[in-house]
């Protein structure tokens, strides 16, 4: 395992620090490569922070965003993590940036996952930044406890790409990008917030199956040493 703690004071510390780390890597892939790609995640936690990124001053004609992970829902649904995007981050300064979603109007989440999937092929990999939220049952993207596709999700040997999840406590069926997908990002962010976040990563750390706390895939297998971003 190969991790880093950044702790800030608060949340709004943390929102500001982690957007310049952020902004600082996507000028770096835009200097580097003439574009620049960031995952993020939904959740209650990012709003801070999105609305802080969407403030810098960066190229953002020349970044793509996508999400982590997304439910099957459209982007007028008050829990699509897309309309979270738009609404906190595709604002201001990064109102120029381009938005990949990950929910399509398909006939199912499976033909929707295909879709996405061909399109996230086309940005190339690895992506400049992802940025990995975690639930209090351990999981993290659509990485669920119990989830249809967990095994699937979190292997190595599965390719790069978008693929559904079920899961009791996931509410609507999920997409999520798989874990080769964004396990070797230049930059590899764990944002999580709150003492009791903190107590769920310090157990995921102790041994025990990945199945049981999926970020213990991330803790254990990601090529990037993981970057964490936490406030009380
Ligand atoms: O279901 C989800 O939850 C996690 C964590 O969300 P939070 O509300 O506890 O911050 C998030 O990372 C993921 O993208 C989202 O789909």
């Amino acid at each position: 395992m190969s991790a880093q703690l950044h702790e800030f004071k608060d949340g709004a510390a943390l929102a500001e620090g982690l957007a310049d780390r952020v902004s600082a890597a996507l000028a770096d892939g835009i200097a580097a490569r003439g574009r620049a790609t960031i995952a993020v995640s939904g959740g209650s936690t990012p709003k801070a922070f999105f609305k802080a990124l969407s403030t810098r001053d960066i190229d953002w004609s020349k970044v793509t965003v996508t999400l982590v992970d997304e439910r099957f829902v459209p982007a007028d649904n008050p829990r699509s993590n897309h309309l979270l995007v738009a609404d906190n981050l595709l604002q201001g300064k990064a109102r120029a940036a381009a938005f990949l979603p990950l929910y399509r109007d398909a006939g199912s989440a499976e033909e929707a996952a295909k879709i996405a999937s061909a399109d996230a092929a086309s940005l190339g990999h690895p992506f400049d930044v992802a940025i990995l939220g975690m639930g209090t049952d351990g999981h993290t993207a659509s990485f669920f406890p119990g989830g249809s596709n967990l095994a699937e999700a979190i292997a190595s040997e599965t390719p790069r790409g978008v693929i559904t999840m079920e899961a009791e406590g996931a509410g609507e069926t999920r997409l999520t990008f798989t874990f080769t997908s964004f396990q070797d990002a230049r930059l590899l962010v764990l944002h999580i917030e709150g003492q009791g976040k903190m107590d769920v990563l310090s157990a995921a750390k102790e041994d025990g199956p990945e199945a049981d706390m999926p970020i213990r895939a991330i803790l254990r297998r990601a090529a990037t040493p993981l970057d964490i971003y936490w406030a009380p």
